[in-house]
């Protein structure tokens, strides 16, 4: 029995009822699709219940407007909705309030305004910035570039043989030239849950900032960023029933006030001369232009959604599916299955079946109805360092099932039989 009700909560996402097979040049159902979708593709992104459809629907059937400038009545609608939604993000990770969550595109704009607002005014060449070999190219890509501008260190924490974080590496990596460690919450190829309070301590004990990386773990399980005592984290509403289009940079309040913008324009001033600029208030300093105001309000959706269900049972509930997954693809001695065991992981495993590529598993898997991911995940250094060119991928979500677990392992045993 699970901790939360899956088939009412199926009813919420039409889209698990789709069939799938035939044109795929025309979106949408189509009278040649035979096969049930079975979804298990959720770490790339999640599905969207009907509440979060009709939040957005409803916002631009009835007070679509700009926001912050208008006067005019359905204007101070959209903003006071707009800015509810920072409330309602605050409250949900535990931050302050209003002024510690900014709004961006992504998880990956998100690590882009902090690598450049600060770290390309903050480092230097006497400087370090410690990653992990796991991290996703959102933060290592991002980091490694602004080592390359600034001349600051950029250091991996190793990974050890079971894809946890090697401590002892990590304590001789973080000294007093680092300025920043860069770290993954939940690995979205490994499973793996690092740390993150006691890097956070290792870092402040070296006077240096920790940016997590929650992109994995805000939608499934519960967050609360002042237990870690991040300086910053960030997250992306699609991987949590929200919208594309929106993703959330927390950072504490005193570090964001002293930070440079990002990105200068209209909402982001106070006043303008031909000679200069003065700001706006936090967050809205760091949201430039006219904001992501229709996926802020589904992202409050998405929230009251989820945490209605409770980020404690959908988090046992992945728990559930990912070692019954765990044990049932590693019953057979030709799956490898990247990352710590079944009973101490996130919601996904990432593998390979020995002799079939996981391009080709994948192709064969789609082909019985199930999606999965094949490919390096946007992790290809830690590919290279598990010595695999790529991986398949199935990450469960609050409304998969043990069933849809055995479809996939079927498939993945037609796979076995095709090339064995
Ligand atoms: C750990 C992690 N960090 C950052 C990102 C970037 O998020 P975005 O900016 O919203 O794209 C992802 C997305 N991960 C994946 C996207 O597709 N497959 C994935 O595993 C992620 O898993």
């Amino acid at each position: 029995s699970y901790p939360i009700d899956v088939d009412a909560i199926r009813e919420d996402f039409p889209i698990l009822q789709r069939k799938i097979g035939g044109d795929v040049t025309v979106p949408g159902p189509s009278e040649d699709d035979d096969t049930p979708l079975v979804y298990l593709d959720n770490g790339a992104t999640s599905q969207t219940p009907d509440q979060v459809v009709d939040a957005i629907a409803d916002y631009y059937r009835t007070y679509n407007s700009n926001v912050h400038r208008g006067i005019h009545h359905l204007s101070q609608e959209a903003s006071v909705a707009y800015e509810n939604a920072h409330d309602r993000v605050a409250e949900f990770i535990g931050a302050n309030g209003r002024e510690e969550v900014v709004f961006t595109k992504n998880t990956t704009e998100s690590e882009n305004l902090v690598a450049y607002a600060w770290g390309l005014n903050e480092l230097g060449p006497e400087d370090s910035v410690v990653l992990t070999q796991m991290e996703h190219h959102a933060s290592l890509v991002t980091w490694q570039q602004i080592g390359k501008k600034t001349g600051a260190d950029v250091r991996f924490i190793r990974v050890d043989e079971e894809g946890r974080l090697d401590m002892d590496h990590a304590r001789e990596l973080v000294d007093d030239s680092t300025k920043m460690v860069s770290v993954v919450h939940v690995s979205n190829t490994l499973g793996t849950v690092n740390p993150v309070s006691e890097l956070a301590d290792l870092a402040h004990d070296h006077g240096a900032y920790i940016f997590v990386d929650g992109a994995q773990s805000v939608p499934n399980r519960p967050v609360d960023v002042q237990d870690i005592d991040a300086d910053f984290f960030a997250f992306s509403g699609h991987k949590m029933c929200g919208p594309t289009g929106i993703g959330v940079l927390y950072g504490k309040e005193e570090i964001l006030e002293e930070m440079e913008p990002y990105l200068y324009g209209g909402e982001m001033i106070r006043r303008v001369s031909y000679d200069d600029a003065s700001w706006e208030d936090l967050p809205w300093k760091f949201e430039a232009g006219t904001p992501v105001i229709a996926q802020g309000i589904a992202l409050h959706a998405a929230i009251d959604y989820l945490d209605d269900i409770g980020m404690e049972k959908i988090q046992r509930h992945e728990e559930q599916l990912v070692e019954y997954a765990y044990d049932e693809l590693t019953a057979f001695d030709d799956v490898e299955i990247y990352g710590p065991p079944g009973d101490d992981r996130g919601g996904l495993v990432a593998f390979n079946l020995d002799g079939v590529h996981a391009h080709d598993l994948s192709s064969i898997v789609n082909d019985y109805g199930v999606a999965i991911r094949a490919g390096d995940h946007c992790t290809q250094p830690l590919h290279d360092t598990l010595g695999v060119a790529a991986s398949a991928r199935a990450s469960f979500y609050l409304y998969n099932t043990h069933e849809e677990i055995d479809v996939l392992v079927d498939a993945v045993d037609e796979a076995r039989q095709l090339f064995g």
